[in-house]
C-alpha cells in the first residue's frame, strides 16, 4: 500500500491554486518536481500551456501532467479509472522516508464532472479530448479512431470474393491430408489460418516463436496467387512484404525464401515464382522524406499494392500503423503477423494486443460455417452468445522450433503464464541436470563474462572477411534489461572492451578499432541507416578503418566512420532493441535489484525467445520472480472501438 499520509503537503500548492484560477499551480517546474516523482519538464510545460486556456484548477493541472506522463510511457490515453482516488507522483526510499509527497486525485465521478464541464468533446477544437472517461491528446485520439475505422471497413468487406469451392480446392493442394501431422482430434491451426485469411481484407495471424507464422503466411500468399492466377492470369497480385526494422525485414526475406524452397513439389512453380522474397522496412514502403515526419505515400498518394503483409507487428506503434492504413488503396488486403506476448512498441500504442484479444473470442456463425466448408474442421471456437466474434484472428499454437521438451520453450511458456516459482525451478533444475539449452550464470560477472567473450567475441579479430565476422556476431548476444547500472548495457560493453584492450585487441577509451561491433542509435534516411542497425568497424584493403553494414542489394555497404549518425558499441544490447532479431545463443542479464520498473513478464519473454538454441541467464531468484510477476499494461481505446 502507498503511504499517502504526506500527500498534498506542499502548502504552496493549495495557496497558489485554490483561489485564483489564473495563477499557475506550483509556480515553477522545480517546485513541481520537488513534490512529484518522475515529473519531466515536458509534462509540466504542457500542462501549464493548456491550463492557460482551461484554468489552473489543481485536479485538471495534475490530470494533464498524468496524461503527458502516460504518453511518455507508451499509453495512448489516460483512463480516469486508472488514477481516480490515487496518489500521483508519490515516492519514498527503501527506509520508507518520503521523497515526493505526490498529489491525490479526486474520485472518478468528480473528475468526470470536472472534465465534462470543459469543452473537451471530440468535436471541439481542443488539443486534448475527453471521451468515454478517457483523456487523450487529440493526435492520438484521431489516430485511434482513424485506425479503428480503417480496420472496421476492411473487416466488413471480403477480399476478391473467391467461391468457397475454389478456396477448398486450393487448400486441399496446400494442406494434403497425407501431410497432416496433427494428432486425431487436434486442430491444424495453420490450415485454419490460411482458410480464415484467404477470403478477408484484414487478418491477423499471431503466435509464439517458431509456430510457423512465416511458413503459414507463405502458403497463404501461394493460395491467393493460385486463386488470382486462375481468375485473371494477366493481372498478377502486387504484394508488399514489410517489417518494422531492417533486421526483421531481412529475417522475413530469409524465412519466406526458405519456406518457398521447401514447398517445391507441393506448390506449382509458377505460383512459387510469384511470391516475392524481398521484404522492406515499413518506412521504406511508405517512402521517407528526409527531415520530415510525413511520408511520400499517404491518403492522397496511395501505395500501389493489392496486398501488404506486415511482420513483427508488436513493434509497430499506433501512429505508424495508422499511416500505413492511410496509404493503402481501398481494395487492398492487409495481413498482420506477430507475437502478442512480446513487448509492445517503443512509441505509444499496443496495436497487436488491441486487435488480437486473447484467448480467442471465437468466430461468428457465418465464419464457422465457411471454415467448416473449406477445411472440414468442426471443432473451432464459437463466439459466446454470437457476440464479440473475432473472425479476423487466427492463433498458431504449436511451436515447431521448441518441441515443448526443450528448456527454452518450456521457460518461455512458464514465464508468459506468470509462473514465477515454476520458471525459476526450470532454471535451477536445468543447471543441476546440465540442460543443453538452459543455464544459470553463476554469481559475479567475472565468473562467467570472460568465458563468453573468449568463446564468441575473440573470434571477430581473427576473421579474414567481414561477412565471416557478421555471421560470428549473429551467433551470440548479451541482452540486458536496462542501459545503466552494473548489469546495464553501458557497463557490460565497457567491461568487454577493457577485457579485449588488455589483450591488445580493442581500444577501451572510445577510439574505433578493427572488429568493433556497432549499433546505430538514430535514423539517417540519407544513408539508409536506422536506429538498431548493426555494423562492424573493419579495416579495408587500403588499411583504412571503415564502417560496414549488411545490405540487401549491395551485399555490404562501406562507409567512412565520420559519416555515421550516432552509434554505440554492441557486444551487449537492451532486450527492447533485440526485438525482431534472433541469435543461436543469448546471455540475458537482469538487474541486481527488484526496484526496477522496466522488469516485466513481456520483457523476459522477449529476451528468452531471442535465443534459438542456447539461453544463459544471470539473475537472482527474487529479481526473476519480480520480473515474471510484473506486467506491461498499455492503456488504449483501440480495442474498445474494434469490438463495437
Ligand atoms: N507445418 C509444418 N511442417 C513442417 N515444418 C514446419 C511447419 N510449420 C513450420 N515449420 C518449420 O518450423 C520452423 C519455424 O517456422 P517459421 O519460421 O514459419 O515460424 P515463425 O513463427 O515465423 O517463427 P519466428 O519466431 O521466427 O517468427 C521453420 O523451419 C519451418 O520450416
Amino acid at each position: 500500500m502507498l503511504d499517502n499520509s504526506g500527500a498534498n503537503a506542499d502548502p504552496n500548492l493549495a495557496r497558489d491554486s485554490s483561489k485564483d484560477k489564473n495563477i499557475p499551480v506550483y509556480g515553477s517546474f522545480a517546485r513541481a518536481k520537488a513534490q512529484l516523482a518522475a515529473l519531466e519538464p515536458i509534462d509540466y510545460f504542457f500542462a501549464r500551456e493548456l491550463c492557460q486556456g482551461l484554468g489552473f484548477e489543481p485536479q485538471l493541472f495534475h490530470l494533464l501532467l498524468a496524461l503527458s506522463e502516460s504518453l511518455r510511457n507508451g499509453h495512448t490515453c489516460l483512463p480516469l479509472e486508472s488514477i481516480a482516488g490515487q496518489c500521483f507522483g508519490f515516492a519514498s526510499d527503501d527506509e520508507g522516508l518520503v521523497s515526493h509527497h505526490g498529489f491525490i486525485f479526486a474520485e472518478q465521478e468528480s473528475l468526470h464532472q470536472l472534465l465534462s464541464a470543459l469543452a473537451l468533446a471530440p468535436d471541439q477544437d481542443q488539443a486534448i479530448v475527453y471521451y468515454r472517461q478517457k483523456l487523450y491528446f487529440r493526435r492520438y485520439f484521431t489516430f485511434e479512431g482513424e485506425l479503428a475505422g480503417f480496420i472496421r471497413s476492411k473487416s466488413a468487406g471480403a477480399f476478391a470474393a473467391f467461391e468457397p469451392d475454389e478456396i477448398k480446392a486450393c487448400l486441399d493442394t496446400l494442406f494434403p491430408a497425407s501431410a497432416n501431422e496433427e494428432g486425431a482430434g487436434e486442430i491444424d491451426w495453420q490450415h485454419i489460418a490460411v482458410a480464415n485469411a484467404v477470403n478477408k481484407s484484414f487478418s491477423v495471424i499471431a503466435g509464439g516463436p517458431g509456430t510457423g507464422k512465416t511458413y503459414t503466411v507463405t502458403k497463404l500468399l501461394a493460395a491467393l496467387i493460385m486463386l488470382e492466377q486462375a481468375r485473371s492470369p494477366q493481372k498478377p497480385l502486387t504484394i508488399a512484404l514489410v517489417a518494422p526494422t531492417g533486421k526483421a525485414a531481412q529475417r522475413l526475406s530469409e524465412s519466406i525464401a526458405k519456406a518457398v524452397k521447401g514447398f517445391r513439389g507441393l506448390i506449382p512453380e509458377k505460383v512459387l515464382a510469384a511470391i516475392p522474397e524481398q521484404a522492406l522496412t515499413v518506412h521504406r514502403l511508405l517512402g521517407v522524406i528526409p527531415n520530415q515526419v510525413n511520408f511520400r505515400h499517404h491518403r492522397d498518394n496511395l501505395l500501389q499494392a493489392d496486398l501488404v503483409l506486415i511482420d513483427e507487428v508488436s513493434m509497430v506503434d499506433l501512429a505508424l500503423m495508422t499511416r500505413v492504413f492511410r496509404a493503402l488503396p481501398q481494395h487492398s488486403k492487409v495481413i498482420l503477423l506477430g507475437d502478442a506476448d512480446q513487448l509492445p512498441s517503443v512509441a505509444a500504442g499496443s496495436v497487436l494486443n488491441d486487435v488480437a484479444p486473447r484467448p480467442h473470442p471465437g468466430f461468428s456463425p457465418k465464419n464457422l460455417a465457411y471454415l467448416e466448408q473449406v477445411t472440414g474442421c468442426r471443432q473451432l471456437p464459437k463466439a459466446k452468445g454470437g457476440k464479440g466474434a473475432a473472425d479476423h484472428i487466427s492463433y498458431l499454437v504449436k511451436s515447431r522450433r521448441f518441441d515443448g521438451q526443450g528448456g527454452i520453450g518450456r521457460l518461455a511458456a512458464a514465464v508468459i503464464a506468470g509462473q514465477s516459482s515454476e520458471s525459476w525451478q526450470l532454471l535451477t533444475r536445468a543447471q543441476e541436470e546440465g540442460d543443453e539449452q538452459l543455464s544459470l550464470l553463476p554469481g559475479e560477472l567475472s565468473a562467467w563474462l570472460p568465458r563468453l567473450v573468449e568463446q564468441y567475441y575473440l573470434g571477430l579479430f581473427h576473421c579474414d572477411q567481414v561477412g565471416e565476422a557478421f555471421s560470428l556476431l549473429g551467433r551470440f548476444r548479451i541482452l540486458c534489461a536496462m542501459r545503466k547500472g552494473e548489469y546495464g548495457v553501458e557497463n557490460i560493453n565497457q567491461l568487454i572492451k577493457q577485457y579485449l584492450a588488455d589483450k591488445g585487441l580493442a581500444n577501451a577509451s572510445g577510439r574505433l578499432y578493427h572488429g568493433m561491433p556497432v549499433m546505430i542509435s538514430e535514423n539517417d534516411y540519407r544513408l539508409g541507416l536506422y536506429n538498431g542497425d548493426i555494423g562492424m568497424i573493419w579495416r579495408n584493403d587500403k588499411g583504412h578503418l571503415m564502417a560496414v553494414f549488411e545490405d540487401a542489394e549491395l551485399g555490404f555497404k562501406w562507409l567512412m566512420p565520420s559519416r555515421l549518425p550516432q552509434f554505440e558499441t554492441v557486444y551487449a544490447m537492451t532486450i527492447h532493441k533485440t526485438q525482431g532479431s534472433e541469435f543461436d545463443h543469448v546471455a540475458m542479464l537482469l538487474p541486481g535489484q527488484t526496484d526496477n520498473k522496466l522488469l516485466s513478464r513481456e520483457l523476459l519473454y522477449t529476451g528468452i525467445t531471442r535465443a534459438k538454441s542456447r539461453l544463459s541467464i544471470a539473475s537472482k531468484a527474487n529479481v526473476w520472480s519480480h520480473g515474471v510477476e510484473g506486467r506491461v499494461k498499455r492503456f488504449s481505446g483501440l480495442n474498445l472501438e474494434l469490438s463495437e
